[in-house]
């Protein structure tokens, strides 16, 4: 790929995700605040629902929808935010999601442990025959049914109290289409859709959240055998080099290449399902 394909690819992409590398970071603190809000004043549904995990994406959409409730309550008193607390079994970073919630201060918190569902479900598809590669492949798959455990959680919840689901997916999570496909790519709306993990960051900190949520090394901390995996090393390369992609700067040709790769293999997660 020559450089000139990379650069071009980088604008396509940027513009693609609604990249604003240079926007203000308070101004689209306040859009996605009016976003949120226009969304509970426009479809009937009077409640936010988000899994908060302790990373630093559901913290930053979990302070951003707790302000949003709390200024929409002006015109729908019953508006408020329904935190869940969704872990699979202990949660190893399990102060990391208690400092997220203190800094949120969400109207409602709701606990469910998935591991219960998510072992019986692995347990009924080998008890049905279902066999996997190996070990490795076993706990990859298991990683993908804990999501949507997560994900079923929170429409249940949706579902019972008149709630949208928020998705915490970003720009950089976005390329990669590194999230489980109806996992946690499953929502109503996506608040924090175009930016990049340094924009997040910068909006977790000045939002109020602690430096240890605003700073923590970002992970799906999915797979039972590689517990706390960065997300880095699992996609290869760094969040600063998929940041300067995304914004137009130059990257090592190999970071540009791994990613448009895998932009181009993970296209379906971006579209509705391809019909005949
Ligand atoms: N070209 C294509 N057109 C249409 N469908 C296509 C396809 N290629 C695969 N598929 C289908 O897509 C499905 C696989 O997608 P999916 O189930 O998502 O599975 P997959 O992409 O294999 O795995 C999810 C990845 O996202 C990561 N993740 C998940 C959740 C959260 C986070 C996080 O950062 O917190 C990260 C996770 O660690 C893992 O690397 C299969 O059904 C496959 O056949
Ligand atoms: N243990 C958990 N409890 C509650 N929600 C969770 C948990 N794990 C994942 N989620 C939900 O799935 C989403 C996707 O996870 P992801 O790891 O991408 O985001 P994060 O943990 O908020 O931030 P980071 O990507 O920096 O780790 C989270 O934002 C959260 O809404
Ligand atoms: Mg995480």
């Amino acid at each position: 790929m020559t450089h000139d394909d990379i650069d071009q690819l980088q604008r396509i992409i940027a513009r693609e995700l609604e990249v604003q590398p240079g926007a203000d970071i308070r101004d689209e603190i306040q859009r996605r605040q009016a976003f949120l809000i226009d969304q509970l004043h426009t479809t009937g549904q009077h409640c936010l629902v988000l899994g908060i995990s302790g990373g630093v994406d559901s913290t930053s959409a979990g302070l951003l929808a707790q302000r949003a409730v709390e200024a929409a309550r002006e015109r729908l008193p019953e508006a408020r935010f329904i935190a869940m607390r969704l872990p699979y079994g202990e949660q190893q970073d399990d102060d990391d999601a208690r400092q997220a919630l203190d800094a949120i201060q969400p109207d409602e918190c709701l606990t469910v442990n998935i591991k219960p569902a998510s072992d019986a479900m692995l347990e009924a598809l080998e008890q049905a025959g279902l066999e996997f590669r190996d070990q490795a492949h076993r706990d990859f798959v298991m990683g993908n049914i804990k999501a949507r455990q997560r994900m079923i959680a929170q429409y249940a919840v949706a579902g019972a109290q008149g709630g949208l689901v928020i998705g915490t997916d970003q720009a950089a999570e976005a390329v990669m289409g590194f999230y489980t496909k109806h996992g946690d790519g499953a929502c109503d709306l996506v608040p924090l859709a175009g930016l990049t993990k340094g924009q997040v960051r910068d909006m977790a900190a000045q939002l109020g959240a602690p430096d240890t949520l605003v700073n923590k090394v970002p992970t799906a901390d999915l797979e039972s055998l590689r517990p706390q995996l960065s997300d880095e090393e699992a996609l290869g390369v760094s969040y600063a080099a998929i940041d300067r992609f995304l914004t137009g700067e130059s990257v090592a040709p190999e970071d540009a290449e791994r990613i448009i790769a895998t932009w181009r293999r993970t296209a379906h997660k971006r579209a509705m399902p391809r019909t005949p």
